[in-house]
């Protein structure tokens, strides 16, 4: 079933090349607009305060990862959840490492009012905002989508387990930051009320190719390089399968 889910969101991807502004850390930027590129997507990574607003207007979704941090970028931020929400569009947060520095955490909390569509973060992350994630995701109107060795994904009333992924997915850097990059791109094909089925087919489909990926790769650095190449292969495989209509 969540195959089926994830290969309808795979094609609405192919059909419509959604764009996906993505205001992410500096580990991360390659490998997040290179599977944004692979899974069919368009990425762009300015963080410039005067053409932030513009690139988040022609996206059709925005990725807000806290990572790493400075004045600049955190204008940025702000003024591209303004453009988000002023054009309708959805804004997903991955509050990265939040759970290593209070001021951090206060700054995600203040970012996570603004109602994002989709917070995405590890166990750690997840339970630094203090509230189980179904409180988390009623309060404030989102997805939360806890990762790690299993996913969790609820709206506040429904939920979905995942049991899928594989442990080199722990081992490279920005496996996390590129799938909400991904699953942004999941967000971007659906209406609101679509958002939980979007989260949980992109979840699948990160963990179905990094099982594939761990098949061929002998370590973390090929690794990196297949789960790109998996996702490319899922995304063509998905829209070649489409029923003529
Ligand atoms: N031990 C594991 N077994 C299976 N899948 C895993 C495992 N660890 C992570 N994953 C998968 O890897 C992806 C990244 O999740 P993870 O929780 O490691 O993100 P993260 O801690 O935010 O990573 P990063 O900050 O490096 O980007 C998720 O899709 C998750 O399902
Ligand atoms: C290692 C690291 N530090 C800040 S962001 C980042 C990438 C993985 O989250
Ligand atoms: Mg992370």
């Amino acid at each position: 079933m969540n195959e089926d889910l994830a290969s309808r969101h795979l094609n609405l991807i192919q059909d419509q090349r959604p764009a996906v502004h993505c205001l992410t850390n500096t580990v991360v930027q390659s490998l997040t607009a290179n599977m944004l590129l692979a899974v069919g997507a368009i990425p762009s990574m300015s963080s410039d305060i005067s053409e932030v607003a513009d690139f988040t207007a022609r996206s059709q979704a925005l990725l807000v990862n806290i990572g790493t941090l400075d004045p600049l970028r955190k204008n940025a931020i702000q003024a591209a959840i303004t453009s988000a929400q002023e054009n309708n569009i959805p804004w997903i947060l991955d509050p990265v490492l939040i759970d290593r520095a209070p001021v951090r955490l206060a700054y995600a909390q203040e970012l996570i009012k603004r109602e994002p569509a989709v917070i995405r973060g590890n166990a750690g992350e997840i339970s630094a905002l203090g509230s189980d994630p179904k409180s988390l995701a009623r309060d404030n109107r989102s997805i939360v989508a806890v990762t790690g060795a299993t996913d969790f994904v609820t709206d506040g009333n429904r939920e979905s387990t995942l049991h899928v992924g594989h442990e080199l997915m722990s081992r490279v850097t920005g496996i996390g930051c590129a799938g909400t990059a991904v699953l942004s791109a999941f967000c971007a094909v659906t209406d609101t009320a679509g958002h939980f089925d979007a989260v949980v087919a992109g979840l699948h489909t990160l963990g179905k190719t990094g099982e594939n990926a761990a098949r061929k790769a002998s370590g973390p650095g090929a690794f990196a390089a297949t789960i790109l190449d998996e996702i490319y292969f899922t995304s063509q495989s998905s829209s070649t399968e489409r029923p003529l209509t």
